[in-house]
């Protein structure tokens, strides 16, 4: 971005004079000092600290001005300041601002699971035709979608932005503050159903990413979810479904997969052949997703091909790794929930292997009264004839290790407290040889991504 401070305060409604600096020149911001670039509007937000007191490590990262949610005789001395109520809304009144500003056609994605990695290959194929904003890694809140629609170059066309929840209301507030031309929901999972008691619920929530769509704007939605087709029934915008169903206007046929790649025909293109560098049936539903953004802006399906088959996707999703000991690790510790479990555990069932299938499972969180049961549910996607050995973690999956107990008692199975991970690393640096593959998957709280870090040490193994 590049704006004068001026035309910022006017634009949140500075409440202090700030004039003098009104020709300071800001090309970025951040509300993480340490993430200041030189010419950097630094924000203070509050979370467990207030970021106020980060003022002089955000000068000494290169801010030029800040703004400032505090009485002034707390600022910085001779340093240009912008005075407002409440530093996270001016956030969000500056990236309304911007968007105006700079006016690109914006694409909002949603979904239980897959926004992140549909965002990606949505960008990958816009990028074929247009100069293109993307979400960073995972900003999908009320602080990351504003963050995003400022990260915005001036000569940006298309904006695509991912755009999560975890309560009712959010995603109304997102939609609302970007007002999308296209609005997608990737699928109806259990993610944070905590919160809601129900799917029914979740769709609920999920559907308000469509109250700022504008009445010439498009819905696009995975037409396989019942949920989706009956709300979509009572909107007046065009609508376009996606799916592994021949009802969708966009399906998948001919669907075959390698450990590292799935590869697929469409109803659309019979005779284009799409690969995607990752494993999963799943990821044929995002990439179809992406498809639906690309033919309603009509890009050619050779240029979406090249552009799916050399996506770059956000780590830790479904991605093959290699351990120090060179087994095969199947990282997807971003974050779970009982489908996307379920999903990756199957395709990691299916990919051939020389050595032993292990597979480490951290707790699901945010399943509320439903989470043991939701747990127990998992064992009807691992089958004792192809995994070697299941090492679970947190108390959650106590409730697994009893369904598997009783169901394939056969079966190896190891249980840790979430604050055991060293121990589970050292058990499987000492099991782990270069023949073997493992899939380690569980919530973003249970950080397994610290044993895939260990795993991958070679000074740790
Ligand atoms: C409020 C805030 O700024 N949080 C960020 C903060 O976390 P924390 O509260 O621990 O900050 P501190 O108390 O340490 O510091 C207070 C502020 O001071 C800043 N600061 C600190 C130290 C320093 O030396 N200099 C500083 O300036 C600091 O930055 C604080 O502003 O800091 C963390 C580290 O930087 C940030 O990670 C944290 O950011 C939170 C998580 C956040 O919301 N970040 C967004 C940009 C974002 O989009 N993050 C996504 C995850 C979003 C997510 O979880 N989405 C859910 C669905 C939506 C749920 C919604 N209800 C929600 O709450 O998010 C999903 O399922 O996808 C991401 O990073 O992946
Ligand atoms: N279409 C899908 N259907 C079911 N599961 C999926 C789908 N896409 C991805 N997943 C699963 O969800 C995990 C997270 O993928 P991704 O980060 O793209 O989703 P997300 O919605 O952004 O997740 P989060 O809300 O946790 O950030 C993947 O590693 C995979 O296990
Ligand atoms: C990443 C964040 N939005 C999230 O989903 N948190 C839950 C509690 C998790 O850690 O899985």
């Amino acid at each position: 971005m590049k704006m004068q401070l001026a035309e910022i305060a006017h634009a949140v409604g500075a409440i202090n004079d700030f004039e003098q600096w009104g020709s300071v020149s800001v090309t970025s911001v951040a509300f993480d000092s340490r993430h200041l670039q030189p010419g950097g509007l630094f924000i203070p937000l509050t979370g467990e600290h207030d970021g106020h007191q980060f003022i002089q490590s955000a000068i000494d990262h290169g801010a030029v001005a800040t703004l400032w949610a505090r009485d002034l005789a707390s600022a910085p001395a001779d340093f240009p300041v912008i005075q407002v109520d409440d530093s996270l809304k001016a956030l969000q009144t500056l990236a309304q601002y911007y968007l105006s500003k700079i006016n690109p056609r914006v694409v909002a994605v949603t979904g239980s699971n897959g926004k992140t990695t549909t965002k990606d290959m949505i960008a990958a194929v816009l990028s074929t035709q247009f100069n293109v904003t993307k979400t960073h890694a995972n900003f999908n809140n009320e602080i990351g979608v504003p963050m995003t629609v400022l990260s915005m170059e001036p000569n940006t066309e298309m904006l695509v932005v991912e755009m999560g929840m975890d309560r009712p209301g959010q995603l109304d507030f997102l939609s609302q503050l970007v007002s999308p031309d296209l609005a997608l929901i990737t699928m109806i999972g259990e993610a944070h159903i905590e919160f809601f008691g129900t799917r029914d619920k979740i769709a609920d929530a999920k559907m308000e990413i469509t109250h700022g769509l504008s009445d010439d704007g498009v819905f696009v939605f995975n037409g396989d979810e019942p949920l989706l087709r009956e709300r979509a029934t009572e909107l007046t915008q065009r609508q376009v479904t996606f799916g592994q169903q021949g009802t969708d206007d966009l399906f998948a046929t001919d669907v075959t997969g390698t450990p590292t790649t799935t590869s697929f025909t469409t109803n659309q293109w019979p005779e284009v052949t799409f690969t995607i560098p990752m494993i999963g049936t799943y990821n044929v539903n995002n990439a179809l997703a992406a498809l639906s953004v690309a033919m309603l802006y009509r890009i050619r399906p050779e240029s979406a091909k090249q552009a799916l088959a050399t996506v770059s996707l956000t780590e830790n999703r479904a991605e093959w790794v290699t351990s120090a000991s060179g087994a095969a690790i199947l990282s997807d510790v971003y974050n779970s929930n009982p489908t996307a479990a379920k999903e990756v555990l199957t395709a990691f069932s299916q990919t051939p292997v020389t050595g032993q299938r292990y597979v480490v499972l951290g707790d699901m969180l945010e399943l509320g009264d439903q989470a043991d049961a939701m747990h127990a549910s998992l064992a009807s996607a691992i089958d004792a004839t192809k995994i070697d050995h299941v090492y679970l973690v947190g108390p959650h999956m106590l409730a697994l290790q009893a369904a598997l107990a009783q169901q394939q008692p056969q079966l190896a199975v190891s249980h840790y407290e979430t604050t055991d991970l060293a121990t589970l690393t050292v058990d499987l640096q000492n099991q782990l040889t270069a023949d073997d593959q493992i899939l380690l998957k569980g919530s973003h709280g249970i950080h397994l991504e610290q044993v895939l870090a260990s795993l991958q040490d070679s000074s740790e193994n």
